[in-house]
This record gives structure tokens, C-alpha cells and sequence, in this order.
């Protein structure tokens, strides 16, 4: 999957279940639009999604699993439950949050790799992170390549502030390790998208920019004058 999505863009298409498009059909439907408009893949979050996305279009898909434990902030694919199912889902690339943070059940992370390697060793795993740390841990672990996703989701991250203008964070990853790091979270411009991939990022995913209405509608609404 990595050589197809190379300087490409990636659209994230996902509605939770308190969002006004949660089902899979629409999800395929914006998978189906993000084609047309010249997408290289999809990242995805469910099984149930990821089918309907994969009967619609024939791009590569990173699937997650989003789902909450109580002894854990950790919810992009946290278990090995998740790791089933994506693998059952047909998914060419599995995303798991590669933060340092306590997994459900105390799980270690490098557990989790290989256990969705031993299971299909044919998907690739990208490693969602927050800091330097956790982005050299992961490829140490074997990750195929990390993504942004994390930075500013994290309460140490936080402190940073979220994706700053210059995406120094991005700047400083793509330093510290050789894996290819995808760059992902708040990219809201097509001019973004051309900053970061001249920053050597190796792919970009784009989301709530392209298919989260709700937050594109707020931001118009935003700019009418008091
Ligand atoms: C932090 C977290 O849970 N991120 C999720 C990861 O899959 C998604 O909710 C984001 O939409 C995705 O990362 C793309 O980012 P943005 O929508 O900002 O372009």
C-alpha cells in the first residue's frame, strides 16, 4: 500500500456514531467521491465501513478501529479484538496508536505488533504518535511507516499546542526517523497539502477538510461578521 499512496493524498472518511453521516453507505459514497477527485487511498475506522468502502472502490485503505476502554485513553485500535477485525475487513494497511501510554489491560504495544504481523503479515501497520519518542519507538518495532495523527491529542501534546502553522513537529519526525511519515491532523488546505509533502512528508491523510460537513459548515459560518 505504501508505494500506491508515495505523494499522494489520503482521505480519511469517518462519522462516529454522534455524527450526522455515521453509516457505512455514506462512508462509501465519500470513499466513491474521494476517488473521482483523484484520492490514492482511504483510511477508514470499522469493519463494517471498511466492506462497504472496499465494494465501492478499489483504492487501498488503512482501517482503524475506534472503540473506548475504561482503564485507557488509548482508542485507535487498541486490542487485538481490533486487530482481528480489521484483518477480517480486507484492509491493505492497519493503523494502531503507537503512543506510550497504557494500553486495556496493560498490553505492550510491541505485543500487538506482533501479533497483527503474525496474523497477516501481508497488511502493513502504521504507527499513530504523538512525539519524537514514540515515532523512533515505533520504528523500532517494525512499523511500516508513521502518521502524525496523535500530535495534540495527547495530554503532553497538548502542551505543544495543536499542529502548529509550521509544522515543526512534522519537520522534526521526518529528521528522527527513515520509516515514511505520513502526515496527518488538521490539514485543512490544499496549500497544506503541498507544504507538507515539500517538508518530506511521504503521504498526506486529509479528513474532517473533505468529509466532515459539519466542521467545514462551522468554519464558513465562522467568518460572517458580527
Ligand atoms: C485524533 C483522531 O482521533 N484522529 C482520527 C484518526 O483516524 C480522525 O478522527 C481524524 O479525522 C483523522 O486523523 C484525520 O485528521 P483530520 O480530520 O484532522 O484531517
Amino acid at each position: 500500500m505504501l508505494k500506491q499512496i508515495q505523494r499522494g493524498l489520503v482521505v480519511s472518511c469517518q462519522a462516529l456514531e454522534n455524527e450526522p453521516l455515521h453509516s457505512s453507505f455514506i462512508m462509501s459514497k465519500l470513499a466513491l467521491a474521494a476517488k473521482e477527485g483523484g484520492a490514492s487511498g482511504i483510511r477508514a475506522n470499522s469493519k463494517e465501513d471498511i466492506i462497504a468502502i472496499k465494494q465501492e472502490v478499489d483504492l487501498p485503505v488503512i482501517g482503524i478501529v475506534k472503540r473506548d476502554y475504561d482503564d485507557s485513553e488509548i482508542y485507535i485500535t487498541a486490542t487485538k479484538k481490533e486487530i482481528d477485525e480489521l484483518i477480517e475487513s480486507g484492509c491493505e494497511m492497519i493503523a494502531i496508536d503507537a503512543t506510550l501510554r497504557k494500553r486495556p489491560d496493560a498490553l505492550p504495544l510491541e505485543e500487538l505488533v506482533s501479533y497483527a504481523s503474525a496474523k497477516n503479515p501481508a497488511v502493513q501497520l502504521m504507527a499513530d504518535i504523538s512525539s519524537i519518542e514514540e515515532a523512533k519507538n515505533a520504528e523500532r518495532l517494525g512499523f511500516d511507516c508513521v502518521s502524525t495523527t496523535l500530535y495534540g491529542y495527547t495530554e503532553e501534546s497538548k502542551k505543544h499546542k495543536l499542529y502548529e502553522n509550521d509544522f515543526q513537529f512534522l519537520k522534526d519526525v521526518v529528521k528522527e526517523v527513515s520509516v515514511p511519515v505520513i502526515a496527518e491532523g488538521n490539514i485543512m488546505t490544499p496549500e497544506m497539502v503541498r507544504d507538507v509533502l515539500e517538508m518530506g512528508a511521504y503521504s498526506v491523510v486529509v479528513g474532517g477538510a473533505i468529509t466532515r460537513p459539519q466542521q467545514i459548515t462551522a468554519r464558513f459560518v465562522a467568518q460572517i461578521p458580527k
